[in-house]
C-alpha cells in the first residue's frame, strides 16, 4: 500500500481573507479619498473650509462659527397638518432647541458686519420624530452644487503672501457661476435689518411635505419674522459692539417671546427642485405651517446647541428631502465638522468663547 501523499498547503481561506481585507481597505481609501486625489471628499471640503481661517479655533464650528443657543417651542397649524403628516403640525406645541449665528469661520466675528445670519433648530414632537434644519439669511445659494461650493471656499482663502484672499482668484470664480453673480448682486444691495429677530431666514433647498394619504408636495420653507423690519446703516453697524446681535436678542428675550412663522412655498410644475442657487417665482402658493417661538438663550459654550449637528437631512415622517444632491454634501460635511469639534472638546479646547486679546484688537 502506498503512503498517503503529504496534505497539500490551503490557501484558499487565506487568499478569501486578503482579498477581503484588500477590498475594505480599498473602500476606506475611496471613501477618505486617497485613491483619486482629485475627488471631492466630506474631509477635503472641510479642510478647504478650515483653511479659510487664518487661525483655527480648535473646539468651534468649521463654519458659522459665532452664535447663541437658543430655546422655545413649535406651534403647529391646521393647514401645516393639512400639508404634513410630520408631528410638529398636529396641535398644541413641541419644544425647540436652536442657535442663532453669523456666518464665518471665527467664533469672535463681529456680528453687526456678517452678511450672514444664520437660525438652526431641532423640532422635537416626543414620539421619536424630529426635524433638524439649519437655515440662513439670504433667499437662494451662491452656488449650484458642492463642487461649485469648494471652489469658491478654495478661492476665498487667504493668500499666504497677503493674509487676504486673492481677489483676482474671486473674480474668475464670479465670472463663472450666475448664481455667484446674483448672490453677490444680493449682497451689495439687500438692506441689513437690525436684529436676528427681525431677520427672514431661508430653508433654501427643496423638501417634500407628505400628507396623512401619502400625497406629496415639494416646498420650499422660510422663517418669516413677526418682529417689524427696521434697517441697519453702515454707520451703525460700524459703529455696533462686536456682540451686538446676541446682546440685542438676550434684551429682546428678557421683555418677552420673539417668534416667526413658517411659510412653506409650494413649487409649481416645472419648478427646479434640484438646484438651491436657482429662486421660484415669487407668486407661487405660500402657507404658514407654523410658529416659531423663542423664549431664552443660553452661551454656546454651554448651552444644549453645542453639542448638537443641525444636519438638515434629518427629517421626521411626514417630510423627506428632495433631489437637490447639495443635502447630502451637507450632511457628510456637517458630521466632519461635528466629529472635528467634539473630538477637541473632549481633548480640552477652550469653546468659552472669550474674545482673546489679538482677536480683539
Ligand atoms: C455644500 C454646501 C455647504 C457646506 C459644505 C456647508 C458647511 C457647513 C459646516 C462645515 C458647518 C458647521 C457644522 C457643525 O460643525 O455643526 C455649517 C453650519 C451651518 N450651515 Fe452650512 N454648508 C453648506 C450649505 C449651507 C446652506 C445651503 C445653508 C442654508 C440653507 C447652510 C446653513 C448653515 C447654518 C445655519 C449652519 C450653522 C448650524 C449651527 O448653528 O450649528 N449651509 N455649514
Amino acid at each position: 500500500m502506498l503512503p498517503d501523499p503529504p496534505p497539500r498547503p490551503r490557501y484558499g481561506p487565506y487568499v478569501a481573507i486578503a482579498v477581503i481585507v484588500a477590498a475594505v481597505a480599498a473602500a476606506f481609501g475611496w471613501t477618505a479619498g486617497w485613491l483619486a486625489p482629485g475627488r471631492l471628499t466630506p474631509a477635503r471640503m472641510t479642510d478647504a473650509i478650515e483653511a479659510t481661517s487664518t487661525t483655527p479655533y480648535p473646539g468651534f464650528r468649521r463654519a458659522h462659527a459665532k452664535g447663541l443657543c437658543v430655546s422655545g417651542q413649535f406651534e403647529g397649524t391646521p393647514a401645516g397638518a393639512a400639508l404634513s403628516r410630520a408631528g410638529v403640525f398636529g396641535p398644541g406645541s413641541v419644544p425647540v432647541t436652536g442657535r442663532m449665528s453669523i456666518g464665518g469661520g471665527s467664533p469672535y466675528g463681529l456680528d453687526a458686519q456678517a452678511r450672514v445670519r444664520s437660525m438652526a433648530l431641532v423640532l422635537r414632537d416626543g414620539e421619536g420624530g424630529e426635524w433638524r434644519m439649519a437655515m440662513n439669511s439670504f433667499p437662494f445659494f451662491g452656488v449650484p452644487s458642492a463642487e461649485a461650493f469648494y471652489e469658491q471656499t478654495r478661492a476665498s482663502a487667504p493668500d499666504p503672501a497677503t493674509g487676504k484672499p486673492d481677489p483676482e482668484r474671486m473674480r474668475a470664480f464670479v465670472a463663472r457661476y450666475p448664481a455667484a453673480q446674483r448672490f453677490a448682486a444680493w449682497a451689495k444691495t439687500a438692506p441689513w435689518s437690525d436684529s436676528f429677530a427681525s431677520t427672514q431666514y431661508y430653508g433654501i433647498h427643496a423638501f417634500r411635505f407628505v400628507d396623512d394619504g401619502g400625497d406629496e408636495r415639494v416646498v420650499r420653507w422660510t422663517m418669516r419674522p413677526q418682529a417689524s423690519f427696521v434697517e441697519m446703516s453702515a454707520a451703525q453697524r460700524e459703529a455696533a459692539e462686536g456682540d451686538y446681535l446676541q446682546d440685542e436678542l438676550r434684551e429682546r428675550l428678557a421683555r418677552g417671546p420673539v417668534r416667526w412663522d413658517m411659510v412653506a412655498t409650494l413649487a409649481a410644475a416645472g419648478d427646479d427642485t434640484s438646484d438651491p442657487s436657482t429662486p421660484w417665482r415669487e407668486d407661487r402658493e405660500q402657507v404658514v405651517v407654523g410658529t416659531v417661538v423663542l423664549t431664552g438663550a443660553q452661551d454656546q459654550a454651554t448651552g444644549a446647541c453645542r453639542d448638537l449637528n443641525f444636519d438638515p437631512t434629518m427629517v421626521p415622517d411626514g417630510v423627506a428631502l428632495s433631489d437637490d444632491p447639495i443635502l447630502a454634501a451637507r450632511a457628510a460635511v456637517y458630521a466632519q465638522s461635528f466629529d472635528r469639534r467634539q473630538r477637541e472638546v473632549a481633548h480640552g479646547a477652550d469653546v468659552s468663547g472669550a474674545v482673546p486679546v489679538e482677536a480683539a484688537r
